[in-house]
């Protein structure tokens, strides 16, 4: 199988090239499970959050360990946008979304619950990887429609195009 090697902090990986959709593949970076990646760009992420950020923001499932270190490292709360609405939500938000490695719409769900924790708060979007910027683009939605400001996005890295308004460790290329 090809790969492409990524270097975050310290460490380094070499991403399996794999498809994701019709003449489209990606170096896939997956960080579940992998605590020595989720570490190292969490304290890499963590030094380069603005002070001004009051809460963090995350998708689940991949960039949720990230969100975990950062929090850790940075000291600030951070809160999960789910992909399924569950029954023990209170008046949730939702939007859908279509990422490039799923391909098919996915709910972005947050519970009402977490409101509050928003409102009014400087909030950095985290993610692993940016790529067609759909994940982000609902997300932002999201904060604004219940009054959070998004103030930063962080990720690991970006995908494809460039992205200059995401802090990012490095740049991952789209593969035909
Ligand atoms: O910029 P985009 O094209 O939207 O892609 C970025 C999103 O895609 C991945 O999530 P994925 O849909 O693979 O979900 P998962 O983390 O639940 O596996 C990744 O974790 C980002 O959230
Ligand atoms: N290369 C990639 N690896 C993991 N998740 C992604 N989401 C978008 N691009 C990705």
């Amino acid at each position: 199988m090809k790969t492409f090697k990524v270097q975050v902090g310290q460490v380094t990986r070499e991403l399996p090239i794999v498809p994701v959709a019709p003449g489209v593949s990606v170096a896939l970076f997956n960080m579940l499970g992998d605590t020595e990646v989720t570490e190292a760009a969490g304290r890499e992420l963590a030094a380069l959050l603005p002070a001004e950020i009051e809460v963090l923001v995350t998708p689940e499932v991949k960039a949720l360990s990230l969100a975990h270190v950062l929090s850790r490292e940075s000291g600030k709360p951070y809160i999960v946008i789910r992909k399924t609405q569950k029954p023990y939500m209170v008046d949730p938000v939702a939007r859908e979304v279509i990422s490039i490695t799923t391909g098919k719409p996915q709910m972005l769900v947050l519970d009402g619950f977490d409101v509050q924790k928003i409102r009014g708060r400087k909030v950095a979007i985290v993610d692993d990887v940016v790529s067609s910027g759909g994940t982000l683009h609902s997300i932002r939605q999201i904060i604004e429609e219940v009054g959070g400001e998004v103030a930063a996005v962080v990720a690991v890295f970006t995908e494809g195009q460039e992205r200059p308004e995401v802090t990012a460790l490095g740049h991952l290329p789209l593969f035909k």
